[in-house]
């Protein structure tokens, strides 16, 4: 059977503690019972705020939901004030966390030297880091794809071969996110099918596509990503199961 697409979300800083749980609960109700997750044609992440964490942990536990942090330190524990660690997170339960994300590059300054590092510590502690990767202007996507490559070549940096630890790489073009629209279809495609055949060369890894996504768009895509990352288009929990009725549908067409 084909790998399931990967169906993730950050929720960023948008909710407060109680409406990120009666969220999650809403979409943990939807996975338990749509097919897409059950017959296993998709795999479902969700990255919320640190101080939800645990309780969220509780709430998708006898599920195949992962939880990531949308943060990790760069460094392993010790004398860090404020920072959590990736072994932390891996203690509490998390599967994955969030590295690079356009947000955290441009308001937080996080380099290249830094997001290495944090993905270093994520994947030495067996969280799969969410690395996020993508141009920040709007043009050719030969180019784009080349830098998202780049990007990815860099943040892998300090990572020890062969790695022992899934890598989901989002492609999220800076330009996309927070925008009415995502890229064009074409964009994406032609970026995202550059990124996996590097992948498939370089030690593996899997391309989901962020930016703007929403309902409607994995079919557009046909085939050429393998998930989507999301962020505002799903704070309705009723998108995400309108995008697993999408997953069943493609599923359902390449039998
Ligand atoms: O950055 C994103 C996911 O982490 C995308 O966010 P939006 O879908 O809200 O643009």
């Amino acid at each position: 059977m084909a790998a399931p697409l990967l169906i993730g979300t950050s929720l960023k800083m948008y909710f407060g503690y109680q409406k990120t749980l009666d969220w999650c609960r809403q979409v943990t109700d939807i996975a338990r019972q749509h097919p897409a997750v059950t017959q296993g044609h998709a795999a479902l992440f969700i990255m919320p705020s640190f101080p939800t964490l645990s309780p969220v942990l509780e709430i998708v536990r006898d599920t195949d939901i992962r939880i990531g942090a949308q943060n990790l330190s760069d460094q392993p524990p010790g004398a860090w004030t404020g920072e959590v660690s990736a072994a932390m997170l891996a203690e509490m339960g998390c599967r994955c966390v969030e590295v690079g994300h356009a947000e955290r590059r441009r308001h937080f300054h996080e380099d290249e030297t830094l997001i290495a590092a944090k993905t270093a510590q994520a994947m030495a502690n067996g969280l799969s880091p969410v690395l996020c990767v993508g141009e920040i202007e709007q043009g050719d996507p030969d180019v784009a794809a080349s830098e998202c490559i780049r990007q990815v070549e860099s943040a892998l940096t300090d990572v020890p071969q062969p790695r022992e630890t899934d890598l989901i790489v989002a492609y999220e073009p800076h330009w996309a996110i927070g925008a009415p629209q995502p890229a064009s279809k074409e964009h994406i495609s032609a970026v995202c099918i550059k990124l996996q055949a590097w992948l498939d060369g370089h030690g593996g890894g899997r391309v989901i596509y962020g930016g703007s996504a929403g309902p409607g768009l994995l079919s557009r895509l046909e085939g050429s990503v393998q998930g989507m990352f999301l962020g505002r288009f799903v704070h309705d929990a009723s998108a995400f199961e309108q995008i697993l009725d999408e997953v069943m549908t493609l599923h359902d067409a390449s039998r």
